[in-house]
């Protein structure tokens, strides 16, 4: 019998499986019914994905059959996406074209919405408005003080997002104003601050790429988000692969997969290289074990460990910002960057050894006293870190524990930190493997790459 054939390993296949990524059926939901009729009057092709939920990543498409690489999944006609043409064609398409100054796309496609799911039964986009998420958790929805249990550059973020949803809700409302005789009810109670930021929630989350030209009427702002239902139901790996554009032959927005995918597995498309901290930013959730999660290092940190009398601190900070190496400096999965390491590498240069800057800049290993150096400077910064992920993650568990906000909300927060933990804790023993390499007189084996052995 070959391996890895046997009855033992299919049922270890199996169990495999079920735990991780196979999900349970949604199709037969009363909304999914309802939208895929909408669709076929708007001759959407049924395809071989269907609504499910999946135990890691929640509600997604599963693949009914097995997908081959470049295989076209989903082609998704003009007249079921939601765009600014849909608005403008519509019945507040009049009333927008008179804002002064005329709104942004982004504003368009928010009030659209808000409008529709108002209209409730009346509005020919009920379909799609029914399988909306009601509550979102990207950064603009989260509570203030979930907020300030944040790394602190994501939590100043997570305010500016919150302040600028805000700015352009205030600053639209007499634009809203003008929609009351398309309204039942008063315009501010139907566009509340809730309601707006939800419908920028939607976008935000939800929209395609998709570049058109200005529209008269609206803004010169980039005219760039399309909402695709049913494609929309389509969550993110970083490790898939997707081709998905708008076909200017066809007619739609067509997605093909890069690479296959087994019967019965949820599809993914990759919303971009993004970290962690950004897709709790943008799209209010934290994937467990990402290849691309990293830690960033503030580069106030950069300095907290080395001597503060070093005369040429000031010129060693100055090549480092001419060289755009005092930012996006991070700990990965396996140790420092290599834009941290040649920024410590050049911050803890001798006096002696400052004249061989250029060489650092191009990765060269100056001496093994200043690798020595740079790497203990880095295990300090990564314990650092380390310590201030757990301190956090003992704040948010008592914060859990003492209901001080939104369990699900602080649990995105406990994930995020989670996973910055395993990240550190990962860094920190590369780097103590290379430490120990240089703690030996001789070292035979220095063949790792942050050894810096150039054989
Ligand atoms: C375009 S929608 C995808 C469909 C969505 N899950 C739904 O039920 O409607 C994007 C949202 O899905 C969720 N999402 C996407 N990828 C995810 C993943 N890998 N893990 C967990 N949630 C994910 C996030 O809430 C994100 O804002």
């Amino acid at each position: 019998m070959k391996k890895g054939r046997g009855r033992t390993s299919r049922i270890r296949r199996r169990k495999l499986g079920s735990s991780q990524s196979r999900g349970v059926n949604e199709s037969y939901k009363p909304e999914f019914i309802a939208l895929k009729k909408w669709l076929k009057a708007r001759k959407f092709e049924d395809t071989n994905l269907i609504p499910a939920c999946f135990p890691d990543t929640g509600r997604g498409l599963m693949s009914k059959t097995s997908l081959q690489e470049g295989q076209l999944i989903i082609s998704l006609p003009e007249s079921c996406l939601l765009t600014t043409d849909t608005v403008l064609r519509s019945r507040l398409g009049p009333y927008i074209a008179r804002w002064q100054p005329p709104p942004s796309p982004l504003l368009a496609l928010c009030t659209f919405l808000v409008a529709e799911r108002h209209a409730g039964d009346r509005s020919p986009w009920k379909p799609y408005l029914e399988v909306l998420p009601k509550a979102y958790t990207c950064a603009v929805c989260l509570e203030p003080d979930v907020v300030a249990l944040l790394p602190r550059p994501l939590a100043e973020a997570a305010r500016e997002q919150r302040m600028r949803v805000r700015e352009l809700f205030t600053s639209s409302r007499g634009c809203f104003s003008s929609l009351q005789p398309l309204l039942s009810a008063a315009a501010k109670s139907v566009f509340s601050y809730r309601a707006f930021r939800w419908a920028w929630c939607t976008v935000n989350t939800r929209a395609v790429y998709m570049a058109r030209g200005r529209r008269q009427g609206l803004s010169a702002e980039p005219d760039t988000c399309a909402l695709a239902p049913f494609l929309d139901l389509l969550n993110h790996s970083p490790a898939v692969q997707v081709d998905a554009a708008f076909n200017e032959e066809s007619r739609c927005y067509e997605v093909r997969t890069g690479s296959g995918c087994r019967r019965h597995q949820e599809v993914f498309i990759c919303y971009g290289a993004h970290d962690s901290r950004r897709l709790l930013l943008e799209y209010g959730f934290v994937p467990r074990a990402s290849p691309h999660a990293c830690v960033p290092v503030p580069p106030d940190m950069l300095v907290k460990y080395l001597p503060s009398a070093d005369k040429q601190m000031n010129k060693k900070i100055a090549i480092l910002k001419d060289h755009d190496l005092i930012e996006n400096l991070t700990f990965g999965w396996d140790g420092p960057s290599w834009r941290l390491l040649t920024a410590l590498r050049l911050l803890c240069l001798e006096p002696a050894e400052f004249l061989c800057w250029k060489k650092v800049l191009l990765g060269e290993i100056v001496s093994d006293v200043n690798e020595k150096k740079s790497l203990d400077i880095a295990q300090k910064i990564c314990c650092y870190l380390t310590e201030e992920a757990s301190a956090m993650l003992q704040k948010v568990s008592h914060m859990k524990e003492k209901e001080m906000a939104g369990t699900h909300q602080l649990t995105l927060v406990e994930t995020l930190w989670t996973e910055e933990l395993k990240i550190l804790r990962a860094s920190a023993e590369t780097m103590s493997s290379v430490q120990r390499l240089f703690a030996s007189p001789r070292c035979p084996a220095r063949c790792h790459p942050l050894c810096g052995c150039d054989t």
